[in-house]
């Protein structure tokens, strides 16, 4: 059995961060076969942008699973993060939680969470996991500029352990040049090049010595106790530092939280901000300026469409939009399909959805006409099937 997981212990906690696409659930996956195989009992948080749980669906439905949908767990949720653990640890009494935040998430203020919720649950944050999808990065790399880059750039910089994934989609010059950029922008972080995140998961859940977070001192304490630490210089070069923040004790949750721009706006944040509170956190520059401008489009199909037609819709989607999932009913196939588009790349697999699933698509993307991708998925829908 895995060392780290002693029962009576502290129940370890992992973050999964990583772009939209990136590979997390892919991971996610594996680590929940990799734990049961041990017969240890992992729960999962998973948040997602859109209004309904689809990642769920290819979890193995006999896993705890709290979900936090329709906004970005880094955001609005945050105080919800830490009532979802408290909950999960009392009701389900786990050995492993996992933690898969949105792609568009800031990790920082969910290590804030975690750790937070630390100072008074049994919980033990144990690594931030951060995915990257090679090619993505590589295409990005070129242009060094936009939200998107910026917001990888963070998830790099903020990880304990980074799983360079999709190696197959770049070639041995840009693999070379990725793993100097990644070791240029986090020296901390162990470096792991994956092809569908296959990696060895023993070796992967134990590097990683430090989790570069933004905790207080007195938390780094608290932490060093069980070998690891918690690192709180590396994300202050690029926004991340907050500070001290504390919750008191009968205030446990934290939910005390600002995320205002200096305006007050929000911009395209896909989230709702309306619960806002003060907080004495030092946000500069603003934690989420990184991904305000994620928007998400949730789509249920009212008929069946072709699968042809749909692929060929997929394949010409904006390059704005640079996520797409979804749950579909084709009116030329048998079978429903659980379809993903990341970065350029579409994917269809045969799936019985578990539960009542309506045909639904997500899309995610930066400032993207709405209107279009809505019209043309109605024309879809609107021709006759025979
Ligand atoms: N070519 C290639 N595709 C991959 C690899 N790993 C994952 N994928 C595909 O990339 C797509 C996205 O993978 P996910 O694991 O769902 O990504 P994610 O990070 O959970 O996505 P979000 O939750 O939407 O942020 C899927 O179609 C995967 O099959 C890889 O190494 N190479």
């Amino acid at each position: 059995m895995n060392e780290t997981i002693v029962k009576n212990h502290s129940i370890p906690v992992y973050i999964l961060s990583g772009f939209l696409g990136s590979g997390k659930t892919t991971l996610l996956v594996q680590l929940i076969e990799h734990w049961k195989q041990q017969g240890l009992r992992p729960a999962v948080v998973m948040n997602e942008l859109g209004e309904v749980n689809l990642d769920g669906q290819v979890v193995d439905s006999s896993v705890p699973m709290t979900e936090m949908l329709g906004g970005c767990i880094c955001c609005t949720v945050r105080g919800d993060l830490g009532l979802q653990l408290a909950e999960l640890v009392q009701t389900e009494s786990p050995d492993v939680i996992i933690i898969e935040a949105t792609g568009a998430a800031n990790p920082m203020e969910i290590l804030d969470a975690v750790t937070e919720t630390s100072l008074y649950m049994r919980i033990e944050l144990k690594s931030l996991i951060t995915v990257v999808d090679a090619a993505h990065l590589s295409g990005l790399y070129l242009e060094q500029k936009g939200q998107t880059y910026k917001l990888m750039q963070e998830q790099i910089r903020c990880a304990s352990v980074l799983l360079l994934n999709k190696i197959d989609r770049v070639n041995e010059q840009e693999l070379d040049s990725l793993k100097q950029l990644l070791a240029k922008w986090n020296a901390f972080a162990p470096v792991i090049p994956t092809v569908k995140c296959e990696v060895d998961l023993d070796m992967l859940l134990q590097s990683g010595a430090a989790v570069h977070g933004s905790a207080s001192r007195s938390e780094s304490e608290h932490h060093h106790s069980e070998g690891q630490h918690v690192h709180t210089e590396a994300c202050a070069t690029h926004g991340c530092t907050h500070g001290q923040h504390k919750s008191p004790p009968d205030n446990p949750v934290g939910h005390d939280h600002s995320h205002e721009d200096s305006d007050g706006s929000h911009g395209d944040h896909p989230h709702d901000h309306n619960d806002e509170h003060k907080h004495g956190i030092n946000h500069q520059p603003h934690p989420h300026a990184s991904h305000e401008h994620v928007m998400v489009y949730t789509h249920y199909f009212s008929a069946p469409v072709n699968s042809e037609a749909f692929e060929s819709f997929v394949s010409q989607l904006p390059r704005d939009v640079y996520r797409a999932k979804g749950i579909l009913t084709f009116s030329d196939t048998a079978s429903r399909f659980w379809f993903q588009y990341a970065y350029r790349e579409s994917d269809y697999m045969k799936i019985t959805p578990q539960g009542d699933v309506p045909n639904v698509a997500v899309f995610i993307g930066e400032h993207f006409d709405q209107t279009i991708i809505r019209n043309q998925l109605l024309a879809l829908e609107a021709v006759k099937t025979v």
